[in-house]
């Protein structure tokens, strides 16, 4: 028999879609709650405790009761989807790639990365970390996502107003995610992020600016090309896109679930500024794709098992 994994927030966005990538796995058994059941704090602390691995697709506050319904003695193994862990003490930032994959295969709490967060970290923290881009650049990160990125809240609302063109929000700054964006690429300063939803139910593009010939200590973009290449050069799910047709790149509302992310570097031709781009499923890489990558890391499977990565 395969190890237990109950989901917690089973019947909600993210939860569906671990379940549809783990169903029919012959290496998990699925636990999951009834509709009269799946609120209980007693049932649930039941099922928390007694299963090989939890994965929370809760809001914030359910997540952390989640947790504080644990006992530690039970062993169970921990992925939350949710912002409450992302760069709290004892947990690990599930993004194999970036931290390494054994520190995820061999993590007893694993934080799920936020789906923005996902795409500015793929691009920033390798080059960063490799000096090619100054850790004291006060950086930003504009962003869309697909509306199914704000739960089944959000989902309603862009179904029932398809008047709605584009929603800007986070306005007043500060969004959840800044916290690991900054901290994952050891940033000196926040990073400016601007969020905005667009009416496609999947999808996003989160795209860092870069104004190379003003920031000190910045390598070329063909240097910065080439780290990244090198940088997710093993890696199935991170990978180089190709050059877009036409000179342009399109997120297309009717665009297949992909666990995959692909990255862009465009510059202009004298290399004095570039855009580093990252495209990828909200509900894909970051979320449902991104848990399941780490379980079966944590599992000691393949990382890619039971993942849809498409062709580029
Ligand atoms: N959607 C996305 O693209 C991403 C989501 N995430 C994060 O994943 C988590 C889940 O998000 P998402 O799936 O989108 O949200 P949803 O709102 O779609 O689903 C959340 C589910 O949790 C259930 N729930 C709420 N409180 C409790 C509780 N106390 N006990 C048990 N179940 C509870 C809800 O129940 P009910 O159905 O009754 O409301 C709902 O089914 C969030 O923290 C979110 O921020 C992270 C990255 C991307
Ligand atoms: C479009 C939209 O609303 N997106 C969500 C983030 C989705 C995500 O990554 O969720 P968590 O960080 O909560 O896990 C937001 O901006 O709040």
């Amino acid at each position: 028999m395969g190890s237990s994994v109950f989901i917690d927030g089973a019947v909600g966005t993210t939860g569906l879609e671990i379940a549809e990538r783990l169903g029919g796995r012959s290496e998990f058994e699925l636990v999951t709650l009834d509709e009269a059941r799946r609120k209980d704090a007693g049932a649930r602390r039941e099922a928390l405790n007694d299963a090989d691995f939890a994965v929370l697709c809760l809001p914030d506050e359910a997540a952390r009761e989640a947790v504080s319904l644990l006992d530690p003695a039970s062993g169970t193994r921990v992925i939350d989807a949710s912002t409450a862990h992302r760069v709290a003490e004892g947990w690990t930032y599930g993004f194999p790639e970036v931290v390494g994959r054994e520190a995820v295969a061999g993590a007893m709490r694993v934080s799920n990365p936020g789906c923005y967060s996902t795409g500015f970290i793929a691009l920033l923290a390798p080059l960063v970390r490799a000096g090619l881009l100054p850790a004291d650049w006060p950086y930003t990160c504009n962003a869309v996502s697909g509306y199914s990125g704000g739960g089944k809240n959000l989902i309603a609302r862009f179904e029932d107003d398809p008047d709605i063109a584009w929603r800007g929000y986070a306005l007043a700054l500060g969004h959840k995610h800044v916290p690991e964006m900054q901290a994952l690429c050891a940033l000196e300063k926040a990073p400016l992020f601007t969020p905005a939803v667009v009416p496609a139910h999947r999808g996003m593009v989160v795209e860092v600016p870069l104004p190379l010939s003003a920031m000190p200590a910045a390598a070329g973009p063909d240097a910065l090309h080439a780290h990244l290449a090198a940088f997710y050069a093993g890696s199935a799910v991170v990978r180089m896109g190709s050059a877009p047709q036409d000179g342009e790149l399109l997120l297309r509302g009717s665009r297949a679930p992909s666990d995959a992310m692909d990255l862009h570097v465009f510059a202009a031709a004298d290399g004095s500024q570039a855009r580093l781009v990252a495209v990828l499923d909200n509900l894909g890489k970051g979320a449902s794709g991104a848990a399941v990558q780490s379980l079966n890391l944590m599992a000691g499977l393949d990382e890619t098992a039971g993942l849809r990565l498409p062709k580029k």
